[in-house]
């Protein structure tokens, strides 16, 4: 049986981060079918990920947003954050919301790097929610993270 994957991503974006979550994804199983919805900016995911849901069929989706720098950028990240939470209460389905803060990465390359691999490592998470759920909760409470090193957990 085939499980549909829903990608949805933005042109504001720097990065290309879905092409990096789908590669990972297709790495890891044969058993899904992606389906990608790009739009403008990050405000526009929550009812892409409503629609690939509930139009397309998509079991889970993956929401891949960079907000940039300014104050006005994180309002819209904190807003589009309240529709994806919104999103996953009405369909009842996880949508994995995978935003990289344009300020967190010291330069551009840095930038790149980190939003590929939080993209990949969340892809990761996506496989694992679809899969194998007991690796997840093996990792509980282990201190993980997607992008930058992960801090492991707290020593007793
Ligand atoms: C101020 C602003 N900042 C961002 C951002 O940092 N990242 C992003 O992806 N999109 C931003 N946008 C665009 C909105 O998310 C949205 O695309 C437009 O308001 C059109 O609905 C806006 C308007």
């Amino acid at each position: 049986m085939t499980i549909k994957v829903g990608i949805a991503d933005t042109t504001f974006a720097r990065v290309d981060m879905a092409s990096a979550a789908i590669k990972k994804l297709n790495e890891m199983t044969s058993k899904i079918k992606i389906i990608r919805y790009t739009v403008p900016g990050m405000k526009d995911l929550p009812v892409a990920c409503k629609k690939l849901i509930e139009e397309e069929g998509c079991e889970i989706v993956m929401a891949l947003g960079m907000p940039g720098g300014k104050d006005k950028d994180k309002v819209c990240a904190h807003e589009a954050s309240q529709g994806l939470m919104m999103a996953q209460l009405m369909t009842n389905k996880h949508i994995i919301e995978v935003f990289v803060h344009e300020d967190e990465a010291k330069d551009e390359k840095e930038l790149a790097w980190l939003a590929k691999r939080r993209a990949e490592e969340h892809a990761e998470n996506v496989y694992y929610l679809l899969f194998n759920q007991k690796f997840l909760e093996k990792n509980a409470g282990k201190g993980l993270r997607q992008g930058f090193e992960d801090v492991g957990a707290a020593r007793e």
